[in-house]
């Protein structure tokens, strides 16, 4: 489907009932909880959404996301009226804890292609003759259930589960039935008037339950304030401040990031507040000199993008961005990480995937190890355990 709006009413389909039960968006956490109301209108680019909730036609809010790759026509964004992102009462069965799929397959046929494409980038980064210096390598693993799945209620799971970050589901519009789920733990940026923020994450390392969590911290610590995951952050702030430059008046940020913790890992993070020299800049604009930024992509951008879209199966949403804008220009937009594809109409389908940023320093072991707890997330989530396959040797 490419370009204009549909109205949602309008689908036909022989389960369209049951489909128009669901919700197309929901995004609930700490510092945001949106879901829609009423007739939704529907747009395959952020700027024609954007255009059409500024002018106040059928709601006040779009919401929906843009894929890692966004050419035009491919995102999938809902306008309607603004109502909770919080999992209706219905939807909260599934509770946190034991199995949410009792029984299932599993492949992940995709290991092997990300440890060769790993292999394939480390002497690109670590040559003087290449421009590469970093780039974003992800896998991703299936699930087959036996059960169907019903996408409303482990989207109520993953926000019981993982109260501290936003979970967030989005129907996808190029394909009804498809549905992109997961915990987002980083916001890509919001808009208040004129003041823009953000925190890019960069540099991972898996939490280590076994350990009391002061003596982890402390691990995490030492761990990620050395050379190789500095660089690694470095690279992602200095793009993300290169991109607001032309938009701001006044850039702030501390001069060293910060350790956060969020579900299976700790990252380094850098908090950033822009001044916006027009308050009212489109949303849009914002995103295209944003996106994908080398949290997703890489340095140079370009080069990693073809790396990556030659080299992975397609990612979709994974790696782009989930979020809202409404009718005043403000707008809040999160990083669509550990997550997964739910397809209903592959028997329920379930793929996750997660990647991490590769640099010269980088080994593959540890890269797969860190890949594996970002997966976690949504493992745990379905209360699945992935069969033993292709590892890395160390
Ligand atoms: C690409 C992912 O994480 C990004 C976000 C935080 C830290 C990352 C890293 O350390 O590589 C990644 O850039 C993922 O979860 O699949």
């Amino acid at each position: 489907m490419k370009g204009g709006p549909t109205q949602a009413g309008s689908r036909s389909t022989p389960d369209r009932h049951l489909r128009e039960e669901r919700p197309s968006f929901l995004l609930h956490g700490p510092s945001s909880s949106v879901g829609l109301t009423g007739t939704l209108t529907r747009f395959t680019d952020l700027s024609e959404a954007e255009d059409a909730v500024r002018k106040g036609a059928h709601g006040n809010l779009v919401a929906g996301a843009v894929p890692f790759d966004h050419g035009p026509g491919t995102s999938s964004f809902f306008l309607g009226r603004r109502g909770t992102g919080r999992p209706a009462r219905s939807a909260r069965g599934a509770r946190s804890g034991g199995h949410f799929l009792p029984d299932v397959g599993f492949n992940d046929a995709e290991t092997a292609n990300y440890i060769r494409l790993v292999e394939r980038v480390l002497p690109m980064l670590r040559s003087p003759e290449s421009a590469l210096e970093k780039i974003v390598v992800a896998r991703a693993e299936r699930y087959f259930p036996t059960e169907s799945v019903d996408p409303t209620q482990l989207y109520g799971r993953i926000v019981d589960m993982f109260p501290g970050v936003h979970s967030y589901l989005v129907e996808h519009l190029e394909k009804p039935g498809v549905y992109t789920l997961g915990a987002s733990p980083e916001l890509f940026m919001r808009k208040t008037g004129d003041v823009v923020t953000m925190t890019p994450l960069a540099g991972t390392i898996p939490r280590n339950p076994l350990l009391p969590a002061v003596e982890d911290e402390e691990r995490a610590r030492a761990e990620l304030f050395t050379a190789k995951y500095l660089a690694e952050h470095r690279h992602l702030v200095d793009f993300m401040l290169k991109g607001l430059a032309p938009f701001c008046t006044g850039l702030d940020r501390p001069d060293e990031p910060e350790l956060l913790g969020v579900p299976g890992v700790w990252h380094l993070g850098t908090p950033i507040r822009g001044r916006l020299v027009d308050s009212g800049v489109r949303v849009a604009d914002l995103v295209s000199a944003l996106h994908p930024s080398p949290a997703v992509c890489g340095v140079p951008q370009a080069e990693s993008l073809h790396l990556i879209t030659k080299n992975e199966s397609t990612r979709g949403y994974y790696g782009g961005l989930v979020g809202w804008a409404d009718a005043y220009g403000d707008c809040a937009f999160y990083m669509a990480l550990r997550g997964l594809d739910f397809d209903s109409r592959e028997h329920g389908s379930l793929s996750l995937r997660a990647g991490g940023g590769v640099v010269a320093g980088s080994r593959l072991d540890i890269e797969f190890a860190e890949t594996t707890a970002k997966l976690t997330t949504m493992r745990l989530a379905l209360g699945v355990e992935p069969s033993p396959g292709v590892r890395p040797r160390a």
